[in-house]
């Protein structure tokens, strides 16, 4: 069988106070959109920062194509799983002279045609090419976002990584930057329950943080008919495999969509896809 294109093995970040931020976090990806779901402070931007080697992980190892970021070169890692950060730092002058920066490091350096143009990736997103003109201290938050994601897009990255990307989106501008995401692979941290149900095709990772070897703690929710359901009431009805917590509870009809798409993170905090039914309300609760 072949090899994903992306593998992570036990990657490991501890906090300033050497108690593991997370731990043990595999993730096997080839192609689509990965979810990472997780409470806030659980490290899932920490996460990306140590994929993408701008922070240096306490443990494991990842691999493009089966070579690690050392055999690639990190700069050449990086143009490959690239890093679009939540918030983008304001920079001196405008979104074109920071491409026209970007474009002129070596490791991004190629014929003109091996780009996209970022302009017209932005211009169905809601953003007139006068934009690209301002400087970036007079761009709206979601203007912002939405240049920085186009301009990564326009590189043309193995893997994305997207850190809650859409998060100063209108409803509409979301749908749009979604539609054109979709077609991509991503590894893409998302808060919201909705949006990472619509967008993963290839997986959900819900961090829990701690080590992610230990088994999730069970919560029961009540349904709204007075039935508490736990994880082993739902076993039955899931043929023993854990539901992902993250997303938690669906909509009654959903479920079939569910079928096939949603994953689990079992107890090794790989990812697997499984066909989970989302009848089963158990979560994963955080565990620090
Ligand atoms: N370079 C770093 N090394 C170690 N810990 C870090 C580093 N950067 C951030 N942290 C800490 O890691 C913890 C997790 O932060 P992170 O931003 O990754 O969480 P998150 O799950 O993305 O949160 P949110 O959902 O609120 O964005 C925080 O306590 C943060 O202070």
């Amino acid at each position: 069988m072949a090899s994903p294109l992306f593998r992570a093995k036990n990657i490991g970040k501890k906090n300033s106070d050497g108690t593991w931020l997370f731990r043990n976090i595999d993730i096997d990806f080839s192609h689509g959109v990965m979810t990472i779901t997780g409470p806030s402070g659980v490290g899932k931007s920490t996460l990306l920062k140590c994929i993408n080697q701008t922070i240096v992980m306490d443990e494991g190892q990842v691999w493009l194509d089966d070579k690690t970021p050392d055999q690639w070169g990190v700069p050449t890692w990086r143009s490959k799983v690239m890093y679009i950060p939540q918030r983008t730092t304001i920079m001196e002058g405008t979104p074109l002279d920071f491409l026209e920066e970007v474009r002129a490091f070596s490791v991004h350096k190629r014929n003109k045609d091996s780009y996209d143009d970022p302009v017209q990736i932005a211009l169905d997103w809601g953003i007139r090419p006068h934009l690209w003109h301002k400087k970036w201290n007079t761009l709206s938050g979601g203007e912002m976002q939405r240049i920085s994601l186009a301009i990564g897009c326009s590189f043309r990255p193995e893997i994305l990584l997207l850190d809650e990307p859409t998060s100063a989106l209108d409803e509409v501008s979301c749908e749009k930057v979604e539609r054109t995401l979709g077609h991509l692979n991503c590894l893409w941290v998302t808060h919201n329950p909705q949006q990472a149900h619509r967008i993963s095709t290839a997986g959900e990772l819900v961090m829990r943080g701690g080590d992610n070897r230990e088994p999730p703690l069970e919560v029961s929710i009540d349904d709204g008919n007075n039935n508490n359901n736990n994880n082993k009431n739902n076993n039955s009805s899931n043929n023993g495999k854990k539901k992902d917590g993250g997303r938690g509870q669906h909509e009654e009809g959903e479920e079939e969509e569910s079928q096939g798409k949603a994953a689990g993170v079992g107890a090794g905090g790989r990812v697997r896809q499984d066909s989970a039914s989302s009848s089963d309300k158990t979560v994963q609760a955080g565990r620090r």
